[in-house]
């Protein structure tokens, strides 16, 4: 039947069926065609982006940014939540929330602060000093062993430093709290305290974590740039950050932005690299920049071709990938105390069980929003992630009405959590270094493999699991492939082109490695006796 109509529309015109044919081939050779780049750049979170602008800004202006979302931004995300008196919902972020370290006058300033400032980010200060303490029977006053524990990590700040300088086997962060005599053990309260002091930030524990790769990351932050965490609630959301700096380079709806795009394949060699999208769709490109974080690379969401050498393969799997989950909840009153922002819960029998609430509904941040969230961390992070909201509700319930017995505690009027360690373009939060890894292992994160780029938090060796560390990042790759491509080299004493790797590897990195070509760019030494 189909030859026989196929017969009769060749006798009926046979020119027009021709052409038919030939627009058919036509269009079959065109979805094949990739689209052809100089740089690709694959992500478009803060990495992404800081590279594209140091791209443009050496008048590179031949590239694409492909991105899995909607928008810009990537963990610099935010969402709708609650309501206001006039029924709109407040905008909360549920990645990115602080500028963390902020910079003093005349000497360095975190990029990032210098981006909110230039782009009217609202922020307030959070006063870390601003807390109150609690456990299953109501506020306790435990306050005094936050300074014993400040006290010990002063200690272990200098045997951090002694370790790094002589070039010794780097310890857990546990054993270094030990040796400086902070030793929690079965005391919750204590635990609690530690979790704060510790967990909150690096989303490990401190037998996890790094000690001296922990000590340099919180140097180099607060020390270098400032104490102050300045807390994001701007009601355009923290991007709004990121879009300004875009607007620089990027034109509306700039084709270069290819936006709910997703990344399957990469095929890489010493001549270019070959993108496939979930779409079909394929790009071409001289070099490429994968900015994807470790957790995406970790669960093999990308395909690699070739595989990674295995000296790339083992730094990625070797860094963490940390899940910090904040969960919020409106009420229709304020009944904690509106003038305090942080209170600390030390649960009877669980480390990290809804440790640390924050009250949102407190003058500087959304006043009279009766908000309040709560954040875990880590395993807790992946039990919550795992369950549905209403049996977390009730658990999250269960101990607010322990911390206020006094109080009347209602039912929340709106409830929300991100699922981070399940999200597919993240599979995470952000990273933190794992004990006994040196700045070697952690270079071979940052090197590129042919011409294939790595750019993100996690490859920085200064700022990891920070916003200003993805910042940094991106664009010293831009800056890398400026040079190759002929531009003036930018990157400094860094140099361009190829970073360096490292085949063999020893079980510490002597004092000489802590330099540019290995992403050290200051001094990791402040404020402790050396
Ligand atoms: C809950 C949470 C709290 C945080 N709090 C802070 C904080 O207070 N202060 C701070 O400084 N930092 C904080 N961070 C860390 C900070 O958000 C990150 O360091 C930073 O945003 C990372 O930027 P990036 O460009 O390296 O990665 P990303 O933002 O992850 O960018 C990578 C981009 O790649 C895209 N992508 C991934 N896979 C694909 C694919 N297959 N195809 C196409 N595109 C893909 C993603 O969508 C993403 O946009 C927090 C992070 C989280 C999640």
């Amino acid at each position: 039947m189909l030859f026989r109509n196929l017969a009769i529309g060749l006798t009926a015109g046979s020119w027009s069926f021709h052409r038919c044919v030939a627009v058919a081939i036509e269009a079959r050779a065109s979805e094949k065609k990739c689209q052809q780049t100089t740089v690709a750049i694959l992500g478009g979170g803060v990495a992404g982006i800081t590279a594209a602008q140091a791209l443009s800004n050496q008048s590179i202006t031949d590239f694409l940014i492909v991105e899995y979302n909607a928008d810009i931004g990537g963990r610099m995300a935010h969402t709708s939540f609650g309501k206001k008196a006039d029924s709109t919902p407040y905008v909360v972020e549920l990645g990115a929330n602080w500028v963390q370290g902020l910079g003093t006058k005349g000497g360095p300033e975190n990029p990032i602060w210098t981006f909110a400032k230039k782009y009217n980010i609202s922020n307030e200060y959070s006063n870390y000093s601003s807390i109150l303490t609690y456990n299953e029977t109501g506020y306790t006053d435990y306050s005094n062993l936050l300074d014993d524990f400040e006290n010990a990590y002063a200690t272990m700040e200098q045997d951090a430093g002694y370790i790094l300088t002589e070039n010794l086997q780097d310890q857990s962060t546990r054993t270094g709290l030990a040796l400086a005599g902070w030793k929690p053990k079965k005391s919750m309260a204590a635990q609690a305290v530690e979790w704060w002091e510790w967990d909150w930030e690096t989303s490990y524990t401190p037998e996890e974590s790094s000690l001296v790769f922990g000590i340099t990351g919180y140097n180099l932050t607060f020390y270098q740039f400032s104490e102050a965490n300045n807390f994001v609630v701007d009601q355009r959301g923290f991007n709004a950050l990121l879009k300004g700096i875009a607007s620089t380079f990027l034109k509306k709806n700039d084709p270069r932005l290819l936006l709910n795009k997703t990344v399957t394949d990469i095929a890489y060699s010493k001549d270019g690299v070959n993108i496939t999208n979930a779409d079909g769709s394929c790009i071409e490109a001289a070099y490429a920049i994968c900015t994807f974080s470790v957790g995406v690379l970790q669960n093999d969401a990308v395909a690699f071709k070739p595989a990674l050498p295995d000296w790339k393969q083992t730094a990625i799997e070797k860094f963490q990938m940390g899940t910090y989950t904040k969960i919020f909840l409106q009420f229709n009153e304020t009944f904690w105390d509106p003038n305090t922002q942080f209170f600390l819960y030390a649960s009877p029998t669980t480390r990290g069980y809804y440790p640390v609430w924050q009250s949102l509904s407190t003058p500087g941040f959304l006043p009279g929003s009766n908000i309040i969230f709560v954040t875990v961390v880590e395993r807790e992070s992946y039990r919550i992630e795992a369950q549905s909201d209403e049996k977390t509700k009730a658990e999250v319930m269960a101990v607010l009405r322990e911390m206020f017995p006094d109080v009347h505690v209602p039912e929340p009027i709106a409830f929300m959590y991100p699922r981070w360690s399940l999200t597919p373009w993240t599979y995470g939060s952000y990273s933190n270094w794992p004990v006994g890894t040196s700045l070697e292992m952690h270079q071979n994160l940052r090197a590129n493999v042919e011409r294939l780029f790595f750019a993100g938090e996690a490859t920085s060796a200064e700022y990891f699991g920070f916003l200003h560390g993805a910042w940094f990042e991106g664009r010293e790759a831009g800056e890398r492939i400026a040079g190759i491509l002929g531009k003036e080299c930018k990157n400094g004493d860094g140099g361009c082109g190829d970073y360096k790797s490292y085949e063999e590897l020893h079980g510490t990195s002597p004092l000489g490695d802590y330099g540019v070509v290995n992403g050290w760019a200051v001094s990791s030494f402040y404020d402790i006796g050396f």
